[in-house]
């Protein structure tokens, strides 16, 4: 066997053998020893007539590193003698080019995670070791709680430290056998395999939850999240990659929706309500344009004389199937699929439209009240779409209420303040709703550039006999009428209740002691008939 000198040269030429290189045994010098037999097993295949061969392997350079190498065995016959041409070519460019190519496809190039391919990649062969070794493995299904939040107050960039923080905090809750990829935007998936010990699953899932929920720091500034974590196990819950991660994600979102922070297994019947989840959602994204919403009206009344001084605008769908149904059943469904800035606009023109017919009809005067949905109201844009609404049914800003929740407000209360000042300047009424729920501040409340203020229904239901609700409704009228705003109290239902708010000074009710929401018509008639609710 001759060898060019090129071969000698990566390996160094001061190890080269004194005597020309000879023999095969002179030729594998260069190769790693760990890589020989694959290139001797490689090269026995010549045995073959006819037939080139090929193997990778590695070499040890001088310095100590290696290099990659790939060699290409041909057979020919010279003067009736059968040799063999051995080219070995230096493919270490190549190689680091491949694993670089490797890497990008598998991996999530901003917290340099495995991504869902790798994720799916190792699933696959897990499944296959669990099958023949029997023993279990686990997915697990994790979504960040309120981090779209980060993303739309404080920007993507500190969102992407977030991220990278959660990241890391996962990979040192998990064994270094365990996979955790980054699938989504604030989605992670991770696999853990071979527990056999039942409780390391949720021992697990428990970590990673007290992992998220210790404050991130970015930019000098504190931020705070939560994980929902779904689990699947294999073969309790499904026999393949899709299986797995599927169910996964729907005892994600059971464990989401039943508050957040908190893990779940997932089980058959989730399955079944996962499935009227998505009925329920392919039917919602089509119910407007079919026409299915309706906005009902419930009075709100002078508690001084009993006159309706303005109306709520409660959305309702005719579910084509399922009935009428109240917006609990499908708002947190809208908020969650990205619907409810849609419909909020929807109601918003739809309350202007019928609050305008109302003045061309010479009813009473009234204010229509809508909800705002927090997305909805987070629009740069926001005023100015008003504005542009109550152009379109020319009517006058100051008989249009915006009704927002005092959670919704507390929630990002600096941006919201300059969209509420503008509002304000539009001369659009505001009001901040559920009062009492949200646990503001005096200072903020008096900051707020709000006019009215609505007393959470949970303070009126035990009036007047409760003592600590009164002791509450008196303190909350107190301080609202110390800062000029009006109060009006929510689900007022008996007279009695009626006669202590009345007694103390609240000017506004509402309630079903004077009427539940009603449909357009009905309401109108209400309006025309020009009722006195006061007794
Ligand atoms: N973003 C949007 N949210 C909306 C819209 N329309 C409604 N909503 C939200 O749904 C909440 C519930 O509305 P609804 O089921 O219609 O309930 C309202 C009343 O029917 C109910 N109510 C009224 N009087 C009483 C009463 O005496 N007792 C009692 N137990 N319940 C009563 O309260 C709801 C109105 O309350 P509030 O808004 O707090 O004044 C609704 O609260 C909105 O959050 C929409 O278009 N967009």
């Amino acid at each position: 066997m001759a060898c060019s000198p090129a071969w000698w040269q990566p390996w160094a030429a001061s190890r080269r053998p004194d005597a020309p290189p000879n023999g095969w045994q002179a030729f594998c010098v260069p190769i790693c020893p760990d890589d020989r037999n694959i290139v001797a097993n490689a090269l026995q295949r010549l045995a073959q007539p006819k037939q080139i061969v090929s193997a990778d392997g590695r070499i040890a350079r001088s310095d100590g590193s290696t290099a990659d190498i790939e060699l290409a065995a041909t057979p020919f016959i010279i003067q009736g003698r059968q040799d063999t041409l051995l080219v070995v070519r230096d493919v270490s460019e190549r190689k680091k080019t491949e694993q670089k190519i490797y890497h990008l496809a598998h991996h999530d190039p901003l917290t340099g995670l495995a991504n869902r391919m790798l994720l799916k990649e190792r699933l696959e062969h897990a499944i296959a070791h669990a099958h023949r070794t029997g023993k279990p493995l686990a997915v697990l299904f994790i979504d960040l709680d309120r981090f779209k939040g980060i993303n739309d107050s404080a920007g993507h960039s500190t969102g992407d430290q977030v991220l990278i923080e959660c990241a890391h905090r996962l990979r040192h809750c998990l064994r270094d056998s365990d996979t955790v990829a980054r699938t989504g935007g604030d989605e992670f998936l991770i696999l853990i395999e071979a527990s056999t010990d039942p409780l390391h699953v949720p021992a697990v899932a428990q970590k990673i939850l007290a992992s998220m929920e210790r404050p991130f720091h970015v930019g000098g500034k504190e931020y705070a999240i939560s994980a929902s974590i779904g689990i699947s196990t294999y073969p309790t819950d499904g026999s393949n990659v899709e299986a797995l991660i599927k169910h996964a994600d729907i005892a994600m979102y059971r464990a989401k929706n039943e508050g957040r922070g908190g893990f779940r297994y997932y089980s058959a019947a989730m399955a079944a309500q996962s499935l009227e989840r998505y009925a329920m959602e392919g039917a919602l994204r089509h119910a407007l344009e079919r026409g299915e919403m309706e906005l009902y009206f419930q009075p709100k009344v002078t508690l001084q004389d009993g006159r309706i001084s303005g109306a709520e605008a409660l959305i309702r769908w005719h579910h084509p199937k399922l009935g009428l149904l109240l917006p609990h059943r499908f708002i947190p469904l809208a908020e969650e699929i990205g619907l409810i800035t849609e419909l909020g606009w929807w109601a918003i023109a739809e309350a202007c439209r019928h609050c305008r017919d109302w003045q061309e009809q010479h009813l009473p005067p009234i204010r229509i009240a809508v909800n705002l949905a927090y997305s909805q109201f987070t629009d740069d844009r926001f005023c100015d779409k008003v504005r542009h609404f109550l152009q379109a049914a020319k009517l006058s800003p100051s008989s249009l209420a915006l009704e927002l929740t005092e959670t919704m407000v507390m929630k990002n209360a600096e941006r919201l303040m300059s969209t509420l000042q503008q509002l304000k300047q539009l001369g659009v009424h505001l009001s901040v709703d559920d009062f009492g729920t949200g646990y503001s501040s005096l200072a903020f409340l008096k900051r707020l550039p709000v006019d009215s203020v609505k007393i959470d229904r949970s303070f009126i239901k035990d009036l007047p006999g409760d003592s600590e609700d009164v002791a509450i409704t008196r303190a909350i009228l107190a301080l609202l009428h110390s800062l000029k705003r009006t109060a009006v109290a929510e689900g007022v239902e008996t007279r009695a209740q009626y006669e202590f708010l009345l007694e103390n000074g609240c000017e506004e009710g509402q309630g079903y002691y004077f009427s539940a929401a009603l449909p357009h018509q009905e309401f109108h008639a209400l309006l025309a008939d020009a009722r006195c609710f006061a007794v």
